[in-house]
């Protein structure tokens, strides 16, 4: 079958995004698309809803799909928005439809998109993650790791455990690989897998980086900086409101805001196309190939951004 995808990204977290049908074998063209091209952190795949105007679905490079993406889902919102002609929209995901609306732009000529992160919870059955009888795990070292890391486990609903971390743990990334490596394999702990989060607090916000459940090291993930925004809010190292988030392929705001019973998520970011590429798909792999690649002019301007921004984040990258 041939088809057309976009390939796209958000904070250099990249996907083929494309609208599909429901019931073909999505897991199965995420892994042959990401052997193929090893840039990519997954597929986005957009269907019909019938009660929002599109809805989302994500594959991890390794086949496994994932209940939520936030920058892929600026992706979608940009692809739904421009399709759509409007400029707010709602996105079904696997466990919620989410708000999401063109924003000013980050920066001059970055298309830029505000999306809805939800529902969030602090159960640990959520994630899910067991240890000891615990029913919550906020801001406090896992001691079979480390009795200095404050951890905090949450779900967005995907699910992440997120370590508060000094610089040189940022910059040397064998901890985090090792442990996040260890959760990602049989483990007793997360059943399902987890992205694991490094957060680092710095001048004017916090850094992130995030290995990822089925992908690995990422350039960054949208639920895990929002998540890590979250945890750095309620841990006292920023302020609430909009968090500035840095990560190794770019800048986010993430806004996060809390009353008594409430707690908001939203993530604003870059949702950039790269190219368009025709992809001749065989259920067997065999015949799948790359048939053409048409580059748009997109990532000359993101790159320039990137340049202003991420002077602050660059001992990290
Ligand atoms: N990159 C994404 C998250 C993708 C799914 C994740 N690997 C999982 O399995 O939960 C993001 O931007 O949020």
């Amino acid at each position: 079958m041939e088809m057309t995808l976009l390939k796209v990204h958000g904070s250099m977290n990249t996907f083929y995004m494309f609208e599909g049908e429901e019931h073909e074998d999505y897991a199965q063209l995420a892994i042959q698309l990401s052997s193929i091209d090893q840039d990519i952190d997954g597929i986005l795949v957009i269907l019909p809803s019938t009660i929002a105007h599109a809805k989302m679905r994500v594959f991890n490079t390794d086949g496994s799909e994932a209940s939520m993406c936030g920058n892929g889902l600026r992706c979608v919102a940009r692809f739904v928005c421009e399709r759509d002609g409007v400029t707010e929209a709602v996105i079904e995901t696997m466990k919620a439809s989410l708000h999401v609306k063109k924003e000013e732009t980050l920066n001059d000529k970055i298309e830029t998109y505000a999306v809805e992160i939800s529902p969030i919870s602090f159960a640990l059955n959520s994630l899910p993650m067991s240890y000891l009888s615990n029913s919550e795990w906020l801001h406090k070292p896992l001691p079979f790791i480390s009795e200095e890391i404050p951890f905090s486990a949450v779900s967005v609903p995907n699910p992440h455990l997120i370590g508060i971390v000094p610089a040189a743990l940022q910059k040397d990334t064998s901890h985090q690989q090792k442990w996040a490596h260890y959760f990602n394999e049989e483990n007793n702990y997360f059943s399902d897998g987890v992205n694991v989060s490094y957060v680092t607090p710095i001048e004017n916000g916090i850094f992130v980086r995030t290995y990822e459940r089925g992908v690995g090291f990422t350039n960054a993930c949208g639920t895990a900086m929002t998540a890590s925004a979250l945890i750095s809010c309620l841990a006292g190292l920023v302020p609430y409101g909009d968090v500035t988030v840095y990560n190794p392929g770019g800048m986010v705001k993430c806004a996060v805001s809390k009353t008594e019973d409430t707690i908001r998520l939203q993530l604003t970011g870059n949702a950039t196309y790269l190219s368009v590429v025709k992809f001749n798909w065989s259920s067997s792999g065999e015949n799948s190939c790359i048939l053409s690649t048409e580059p748009l002019d997109e990532q000359t301007d993101y790159k320039e951004f990137i340049e202003q921004v991420t002077t602050l984040s660059s001992q990290f990258v």
